[in-house]
């Protein structure tokens, strides 16, 4: 299989500061940029875009919210690795993004959920102008109406935006469902190059992503280690192993894990753990999961099941953490 039109995209940084309040070293952010490059990867999102002012009482370090000259301190010798950065409706202030030409950034990702496409296509509208690439990334799909996605094309295919990402924010879906929302993102969004962006809740964020590949997907999201959210995503060295492109060279990120990620697992916790594995199933948030990690009832999985399958709504939360 030829693998020549596909682009890893790698979110360790942006959404394994998800698991640990983006407490990331420049060092450490150095290595993953050098080696992903070394590695063959062409993009590496390096952080979110939100605006400090924006996130009341936020505090996170400086990946959560880039700042171009911090930026530059950081990545002092630009490589074929496009940088992205992503940023939610409503947390990010548009006056923080710079042209394209005065940045690093290559690519601006929107994350949406599908209620709020047209203020995500808005802002697409806006980094377009600028001259970045851009995608708008929608999440939960796997809550989401039919009538609602095809709506939602309508606008998207008016707008200017170079990718639409599938996003399984629950780690919810399998290789079926991957198949079928592909067929219908490719029938119904001709024009638009896809991304797909997996959690492994249920062991399944490599096949998903792969059965994305396999489909044409051009744009694949992983994490070095499987490091994000909860369960975590599509590790990156399975993905850079899998598509065997002599582009591809995994050497480097093991390096990565090596220097830096066995630590960082010991100290954080990502990955398949039965809670997310739980949420995923019955095709929730994780937000319930990851609270009960972190309380002294971590290990009680058949209470959490019990309490998630009796009949309490759950509240909703409209943004990407
Ligand atoms: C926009 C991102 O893909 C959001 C995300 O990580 C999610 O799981 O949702």
């Amino acid at each position: 299989m030829t693998r020549d039109n596909h682009s890893i995209l790698d979110c360790t940084i942006r959404d394994g500061g998800l698991v640990n309040n983006w407490d990331f070293s420049v060092q450490f952010v150095k290595d993953m940029y050098y080696g992903l490059s070394e590695a063959g990867v062409e993009y590496m999102e390096i952080g979110y875009k939100n605006s400090a002012k924006l996130l009341k009482g936020a505090d996170a370090g400086p990946w959560r919210f880039l700042n171009e000259d911090f930026l530059k301190e950081v990545i002092t010798n630009k490589t074929d690795t496009k940088l992205s950065a992503l940023v939610d409706i409503g947390r990010v202030d548009e006056k923080d993004i710079l042209p394209r030409d005065q940045s690093l950034l290559d690519l601006i990702r929107v994350a949406t959920y599908i209620k709020d496409v047209d203020k995500a296509l808005d802002l697409v509208q806006k980094f377009n102008g600028y001259g970045y690439e851009t995608s708008i990334n929608i999440m939960a799909l796997s809550h989401v109406m039919e009538n609602d996605l095809n709506e939602a094309f309508e606008e998207i295919n008016k707008s200017p935006v170079d990718v639409v990402y599938i996003v399984d924010s629950y780690g919810s879906m399998d290789y079926k469902d991957i198949d079928y929302l592909v067929s219908k993102f490719q029938r119904l969004l001709p024009d638009k190059k896809l991304g797909v962006h997996m959690h492994n809740n249920m062991q399944l964020a490599f096949s998903n992503t792969i059965m994305g590949a396999s489909k044409g997907v051009q744009f694949l999201d992983t994490s070095v280690y499987g490091m994000g959210r909860a369960a975590g995503n599509c590790p990156t060295e399975l993905i850079v192993s899998h598509l065997k492109h002599p582009k591809y060279d995994v050497r480097p990120v093991l390096g990565i894990i090596e220097k830096h990620m066995i630590a960082m697992r010991e100290k954080w916790e990502w990955g398949y753990i039965i809670p997310y594995m739980i949420a995923g199933v019955l095709n929730d948030h994780p937000r319930a999961a990851m609270a009960l990690r972190s309380s002294d009832d971590k290990d009680k999985f058949v209470e959490f099941y019990d309490k998630l399958t009796s009949p309490e709504v759950m509240p909703t939360n409209h943004h990407s953490d």
